[in-house]
């Protein structure tokens, strides 16, 4: 369902770019490295062999450095995006840099010390627990580019030779078609799904990194939310992505041959394509103007956060080793500095909202058309009456339009307290597949998976059905076909270790 944006947001500080500086790793202390830079919080300098400044400072948004720690990242730079994606804009963090400069240790961590994206699933959940008034439910996919192919970190199969392909929406809007999306209730869940995401990623050791990424990843958690108890069950949807790149890289440096050599080739095109979509985004191109999303996979799934609606911030990772990888990672960050995002919260109606809205407007305008039929003798009045009459056609349509899919869908809402353990007895046992995602956020939410839901025999079974206030109206049961919860949601509940409900 397409969203509909409810009202703007301050597009100054939407596109936020920090530097992070990170100490010399061992394999630089053993050489006797130079340090090439220094910073201060808000500028980087270049130094001299004699260690002294050499020119004017980079200017940036924040510069972190070498004693600063993915916790300090975090809290200036991310924590704003996660507030502003849990009250319904779109948000995006990616991590760019050459290869061995930090980006997977400021991403995900490295073991010992946690990195964004854990810290920000944190907050998430924290922010669900203050927020009473509202109910949430939660999905999260991972996907990588690999050699310009994407596929999904957590699918159980692999992806047919090409990858996943790339489509839009109708109403404009990029998707990776079949990539999975699992629900998850709880911290523990998501960080199990980035693990096993994490494992299934390429990654090979090079003469600079010991681990390097060999692809670009995107972690995306979805956020539904809607009040408590709403009446016209308008859900805000709202998502994270929480961006890897691979780093760009020099064969002489990392000694790439063969699969990595081709693989390197692929990492620097796909990074130059977005180096050209943010430089001609910088210029601030006018509405409409081409821009090339295209050239690449990567930046056509992240359109929407480069110059579009969301929340965005890049952290530049850097090695003060580095003399020229280190300008040219500058460089990209200066010119990304100039650009403009345009947030805006999306919200959408479910199918029911929709229909009952469509409903009141013909009621109203069979109401005005009656009205008009009863006075006779003015054109314009027939004019209007005609104009009327084309509406109400239309609106006619629609709900017929409406009702078809309803046909198709059932989403039943249990408000009342379940319990859960008990649930998860009777859903593990229950041969129709009943699919249930207690404890997303303060509500419990019980659903059928459409696609796997068998009519059985003898009627529907209602062993599920004796949960307090929940109920399935009896011609409705046989109509299970397919159709997603909340436009593209497939509520099949599976836990990270495979097994499904
Ligand atoms: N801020 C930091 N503090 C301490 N160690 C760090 C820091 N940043 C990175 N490192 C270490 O530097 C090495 C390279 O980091 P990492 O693998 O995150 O780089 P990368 O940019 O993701 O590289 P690639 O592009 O090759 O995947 C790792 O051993 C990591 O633990």
């Amino acid at each position: 369902m397409p969203p509909r944006s409810r009202s703007s947001a301050d597009s100054s500080d939407a596109f936020k770019v920090a530097i992070r500086v990170r100490p010399l790793i061992a394999r630089e202390r053993k050489t006797g490295a130079q340090m090439f830079w220094s910073c201060d919080t808000k500028q980087i300098f270049q130094l001299g062999a004699d260690g002294k400044q050499l020119g004017l400072g980079h200017f940036f948004d924040r510069v972190f450095d070498h004693e600063e720690t993915t916790q300090d990242v975090y809290d200036e730079i991310a924590q704003p995006i996660i507030e502003s994606v849990m009250e319904g804009y779109n948000g995006t963090i990616f991590a760019y840099g050459q290869t061995s400069s930090g980006k997977t240790y400021t991403m995900m961590g490295d073991g010992k010390t946690e990195g964004i994206i854990p810290y920000a699933i944190d907050d998430m959940f924290h922010y669900i627990d203050q927020h009473p008034d509202r109910e949430y439910l939660f999905r999260v996919s991972f996907m990588e580019i690999y050699n310009e192919a994407v596929s999904d970190l957590l699918a159980v199969k692999d992806a047919k030779p090409g990858g996943l392909q790339i489509r839009e929406h109708l109403e404009g809007g990029v998707y990776v078609a079949n990539l999975e999306e699992k629900l998850v209730r709880s911290k523990d869940e998501v960080l199990e799904w980035m693990k096993k995401g994490e494992k299934r990623r390429h990654v090979a050791g090079t003469n600079m990194n010991e681990r390097s990424s060999r692809s670009h990843t995107i972690f995306r958690v979805i956020i539904e939310s809607r009040e408590q108890g709403a009446k016209d069950d308008a859900v805000n949807v709202s998502q994270l992505n929480l961006v890897d790149l691979a780093g760009s890289e020099r064969a002489s440096q990392t000694g790439a041959e063969g699969q990595r050599l081709k693989e390197s080739g692929a990492i620097n095109q796909s990074l130059l394509t977005l180096s050209n979509v943010i430089r001609k985004l910088s210029e601030c191109p006018p509405e409409g103007a081409y821009i090339a999303y295209r050239d690449s996979k990567l930046t056509r799934i992240l359109q929407m956060s480069l110059g579009g609606n969301s929340k965005t911030a890049v952290i530049c990772a850097v090695t003060p080793a580095e003399e020229e990888q280190t300008k040219s990672t500058l460089q990209f960050a200066t010119t990304s500095k100039s650009i403009k995002n345009k947030p805006v919260v999306n919200e959408v109606l479910s199918e029911m909202a929709m229909l009952n809205r469509a409903k009141k407007e013909i009621a109203n305008l069979q109401k005005k058309i009656k009205e008009m039929n009863s006075q006779t003798g003015f054109l314009t009045l027939e004019q209007d009456n005609e104009e009327l009459r084309q509406k109400l056609q239309e609106k006619e349509l629609l709900q017929q339009e409406q009702e078809k899919k309803l046909k198709n869908m059932e989403v039943f809402m249990c408000r009342s307290s379940i319990d859960t353990k008990a649930l998860t007895e009777k859903a593990k046992k229950n041969p129709r597949r009943a699919t249930w995602c207690p404890r997303v956020g303060q509500q419990n939410r019980l659903s059928f998976d459409p696609s796997s839901f068998k009519p059985p025999s003898q009627d529907v079974n209602l062993s599920l059905c004796d949960v307090p206030e929940f109920s399935i109206p009896r011609k409705r049961r046989k109509h299970f076909s397919g159709e997603p919860i909340f436009g593209e949601l497939d509520p099949v509940l599976e836990s990270p270790s495979g097994e499904s409900f």
